[in-house]
């Protein structure tokens, strides 16, 4: 593939599937689109209709192309694979869109002998009862999970071209061990196939003519829809994917007879036990798609901001600390008893966290307001879940929670969206199964996090390969649930909120040569706890009332932890104007008054020891640092490619649109700034990371010319009462649909 030229993806099949994908590139201008279909007819079509930019008539004569997507049922891969043999290149990527992956990696083992590297199987879990080309609708695809299923012998850049092309097109791209992924699809679309298929065969024949049909109404409408599917897809399916299917449905059919028995003995507790659980389990499914539905719909908003022309004025609370209100609801459901938290974060993140612990049978109060009440059974308290854990898009929920539940005695498994799905979970696999627990995770180390029981843990020696903080706490928190000793060592310091709290609640812990020792205690007492104010928000405001010339703010009751002020001791060494006013405790953490004025800047070096420190902070670092007279080198901050999104790529592209001179040299990012130059206006992108886009709204108050800030809605969810807060301190910010 060229740099300049657009990519040239031939999709083979022009199906709904094909069709729609190769409708949604073309529309997103993101690549020349080819078709084939073997039907005749069928590509002339789609070509008049727009769906693709060229037709490719037969497989003797094709033209050059970068990427082969295969769209045609699972059994037809084979034949197509061998048509397009002698056309593909070492450095061809090729896909498909087959409902089953285990046999198309057979039939692309067969076929190609050994697997070529740009072979990465794909799936998106999209679909409707129509088909062909005519049905071809370009936001098919528009929000929907697209499964990735790597290979051993897959490259990274092959994957990393479709999951570009297939973001193109809406999707979120998620990756799954094969074998995974042909079972959780064999449960949650072919058995209801299956089932669908059958219950409106078994009916129409019953009914002579047909006339049931006509008094059937909603119940029979809403179960059968995707009866009306392609058989000629769906055999090919069923036959493919065998195994796994027979696997669910003999399991199926043991519970639907167990069901007919109970009708039958008129046992009708029985039948409550389940039509329970399975409500339950229902209830739980609709609020993971609403809040997928809500995350997307931020996720596509924009905020839209116009230069200041005064100083920020104000003075402000902030939320609770989104770090500490996370530990605090876990350790408070690992307590014995009723805790009592105020000043919880109540973001999006901290909500899942919550959630997550009501799923693991914990009893929470909680009315919005930042009081919490969490209701304790111990440290063996946890209950199974009836259902897959959604984690949404927060590493901190996922990591520690998977540190607690390593050590339960019974199997979870931990989901994320599509921002989470990419993040590197390896990190606590490895310490936890140090200390004899069981986790699977997918090829790349990325969840979903199968967690499987086992009988006890054991103490553990660990020394970090990176300074972070939720891999110390997932093992922390193994420990303490376990009952078995941990010592670990980091890097460099990362923030200390869980040995605090632990420390505070009476633990064993100790920080001597370096080493964090922890003698887990055998039961926990109930927390009562207020949260202090979250200094990563304050780093925003504080940022912002130094680059606008007139500001004077103060925020009240913010946590400045030394573990966590990296940002202000780095400010303050540029030539910030901060007044760390009423220095007090609560909760064992430290806490201040900030009072922060208008300060021009200077450069500076900033060595790895501040990493662990600052590192939400980095983000709005660089934009002071591009207004700070000189050169300024910040070092070690490679972790940043691990967050909700590569942090460095985007701070990096977004400054650069807006006129910064920031590059990257290793680990180090080096920034030249100017103290009298304001950045230029324009349109930057922060895909979905609240803290890019807030970095970005704090640039936009410096700047020439309005900026607009794609995909920023999630400040919103991540940080509430963000509107009122930015009106309150003077920021010219609105927010777009
Ligand atoms: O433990 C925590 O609460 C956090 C630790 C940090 O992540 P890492 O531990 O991955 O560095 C930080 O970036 C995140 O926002 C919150
Ligand atoms: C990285 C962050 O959070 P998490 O790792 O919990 O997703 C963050 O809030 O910046």
């Amino acid at each position: 593939m060229t740099a300049t030229a657009l990519p040239r993806v031939l999709v083979v099949g022009l199906g709904l599937i094909g069709a729609s994908f190769a409708k949604a590139l073309r529309l997103s201008q993101s690549a020349h689109v080819l078709g084939m279909d073997a039907a005749p007819g069928v590509a002339e079509r789609a070509l008049e209709l727009g769906i693709i930019d060229e037709v490719v008539a037969d497989t003797d004569r094709v033209p050059p192309f970068d990427v082969l997507l295969i769209a045609v049922p699972v059994l037809a891969m084979r034949s197509v694979l061998a048509d397009f043999k002698p056309h593909l290149t070492e450095r061809t990527v090729i896909s498909d869109v087959g409902s089953v992956k285990g046999v198309v990696v057979e039939a692309a083992r067969e076929v190609l002998g050994a697997l070529p590297a740009g072979f990465v199987p794909g799936h998106p879990i999209a679909g409707a009862e129509r088909s062909g080309v005519e049905a071809a609708k370009s936001d098919l695809f528009d929000r929907h999970m697209l499964i990735l299923t790597p290979l051993p012998s897959s490259s990274n850049d092959a994957v990393a071209t479709l999951t570009k092309l297939w973001q193109a097109v809406g999707a979120e791209v998620v990756t799954m061990p094969v074998a995974r992924h042909d079972e959780v699809l064999a449960a949650t679309s072919h058995l209801p196939h299956l089932l669908a298929f059958s219950l409106v065969d078994t009916l129409a024949r019953e009914s002579e003519n047909r006339e049931i049909f006509r008094y059937a109404a909603g119940g029979f409408r809403d179960f059968t829809r995707i009866a009306a599917s392609d058989p000629t897809m769906w055999h090919d399916i069923f036959l493919a994917n065998g195994e796994a299917t027979l696997g669910i449905l003999r399991k199926f059919q043991a519970d639907l007879d167990e069901l007919a028995q109970a009708i039958e003995h008129h046992q009708g507790d029985r039948l409550l036990d389940v039509f329970g659980r399975a409500k339950s389990a229902r209830d739980y499914f609709t609020q993971i798609l609403q809040s997928r539905q809500r995350h997307g719909d931020d996720v596509r908003k924009n905020l839209i901001t116009a230069p200041m022309h005064r100083g920020l004025s104000g003075t402000l609370s902030l939320p609770g600390d989104k770090s500490i209100s996370h530990r605090a609801v876990i350790l408070a459901a690992l307590a014995e008893g009723e805790s009592h938290i105020r000043g919880f974060g109540e973001g999006d993140d901290n909500r899942t966290t919550l959630e997550a612990l009501r799923k693991l049978g914990v009893d929470i109060q909680d009315d919005d307001s930042g009081e919490v009440r969490v209701t304790g059974h111990g440290l063996k308290g946890l209950r199974q879940a009836d259902s897959p854990l959604y984690m949404g898009c927060s590493g901190t929920s996922m990591r520690l929670l998977a540190g607690v539940l390593a050590a339960q005695g019974f199997a979870s498994e931990l989901i994320g969206d599509a921002s989470l799905s990419q993040r590197p979970m390896d990190r606590i696999q490895k310490p936890l199964e140090t200390m004899g627990a069981r986790l699977e995770l997918t090829p790349r180390g990325t969840a979903p996090i199968l967690i499987r029981p086992v009988d006890s843990l054991h103490s553990i020696d660990y020394e970090l390969p990176m300074a972070s903080a939720q891999v110390k706490s997932a093992v922390l928190l193994a420990a303490l649930c376990a009952g078995v000793p941990a010592r670990m060592k980091e890097p460099t310091i990362s923030r200390n909120h869980t040995e605090r709290l632990l420390a505070g609640l009476g633990c064993d812990i100790d920080t001597r040569d370096g080493w964090l020792s922890f003698t887990p205690p055998k039961r926990l007492p109930a927390l009562d706890l207020d949260i202090p104010g979250d200094f990563s928000l304050a780093a925003f405001h504080m940022a912002a009332a130094t680059l606008v010339p007139g500001s004077d703010i103060r925020l009240d009751g913010i946590g400045v932890n030394p573990t966590r002020t990296g940002f202000l001791d780095i400010l303050l060494d540029m030539g910030g104007s901060v007044e760390v006013l009423n220095e007090r405790e609560q909760g064992g953490e430290p806490v201040a008054d900030l009072r922060v004025r208008y300060a021009p800047l200077g450069a500076g070096v900033y060595g790895t020891d501040y990493s662990g420190r600052t590192i939400d902070e980095f983000p709005v670092l660089f934009v002071l640092a591009a207004r700070a007279e000189g050169e300024t080198r910040i070092e070690g901050v490679r972790e940043l490619r691990y967050k909700e999104t590569d942090r460095l790529k985007r701070m990096i592209e977004g400054l650069t649109v807006l006129g910064a001179d920031i590059e990257l040299k290793g680990d180090d990012v080096i920034i030249r700034g100017r103290a009298d130059r304001r950045f230029d206006g324009g349109i930057v992108d922060c895909a979905g990371d609240h803290r890019v886009a807030l970095a970005f709204m704090v640039a936009a108050q410096v700047a020439s010319r309005p900026v607009i800030i794609r995909h920023s809605g999630r400040v919103l969810g991540a940080y509430p009462g963000f509107a009122e807060h930015a009106s309150r301190l003077g920021y010219s910010v609105t927010v777009e649909d």
